[in-house]
């Protein structure tokens, strides 16, 4: 059974793969993150990752299986196959990825389909097409964990972005502490990170401070 799709899932939202915890066990990091309160993870395994295909799905069948304990929201990126083999929660495709409108044909009734747009022409032609869940803006600042990264719009970008936008928007993109209140003030649902949580020393304070920044959003 999986989880339907709510705004408050985007408050604390955790991004990460193998490749961003080199070193690093990453179901541990994701066990520890469940445990910090995070409201939903995306399995995002690509780039510099070292897994080969059987390896991404074994990883994935335990990182799901944590996180429906959690009860929370386990989003694949990317990979529609890998999505359904996993009996995912959710989808995020990017504007480079698989045209949106055949992702939610295909997982249609069984798993929720986030899309990423940055520009307001992007968001205008996500708000023509049923069956998109939230949008995942960015990046809102610099990042070093996305080499293909679109330009950075900023905190006034991402306002221009939730105003235009029908669907609850996370922001992502180089979010540090100290960026969450202004990000709340935008009207954005939550905040997508990588680095943010994956090299936090407390994760707990971290998680604490993505939902206390987003509690007015509720
Ligand atoms: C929540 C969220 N927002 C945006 C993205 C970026 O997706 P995409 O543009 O497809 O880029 P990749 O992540 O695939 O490199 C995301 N993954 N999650
Ligand atoms: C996946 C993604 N999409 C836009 S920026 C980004 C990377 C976010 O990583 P970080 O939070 O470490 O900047
Ligand atoms: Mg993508």
């Amino acid at each position: 059974m999986t989880l339907e799709f709510e705004p408050a899932q985007l408050r604390a939202y955790f991004v990460c793969g193998t490749q961003d915890v080199v070193g690093r066990d990453l179901e541990t990091v994701v066990q520890t993150a469940l445990d910090a309160g995070i409201t939903a993870f995306q399995y995002r395994d690509k780039g510099a990752s070292q897994l080969t295909a059987a390896q991404r799905l074994t990883l994935g069948q335990r990182l799901r299986q944590r996180c429906a304990d959690a009860h929370v929201p386990f989003i694949v990126d990317d990979d529609v196959e890998l999505a359904l083999a996993l009996q995912a929660d959710g989808i995020h495709v990017g504007q480079s990825d698989d045209r949106v409108t055949q992702v939610i044909e295909r997982v249609a009734g069984q798993l929720f389909v986030g899309l990423s747009c940055s520009t307001l022409a992007e968001i205008k032609v996500a708000n023509q097409i049923d069956g998109i869940a939230y949008i995942g803006s960015g990046p809102i600042f610099p990042t070093n964990s996305k080499a293909d990264a679109d330009p950075v719009v900023g905190l006034a970008g991402l306002r221009e972005l939730v105003a235009a936008s029908q669907r609850p928007i996370v922001a992502i993109g180089g979010i540090t502490v100290d960026q969450l209140p202004a990000i709340a003030a935008t009207g954005a649902a939550g905040a997508a990170v990588i680095s943010m949580l994956a090299q936090s020393p407390d994760m707990a304070a971290t998680v604490k401070a993505m939902l206390t920044a987003s509690e007015a959003q509720l």
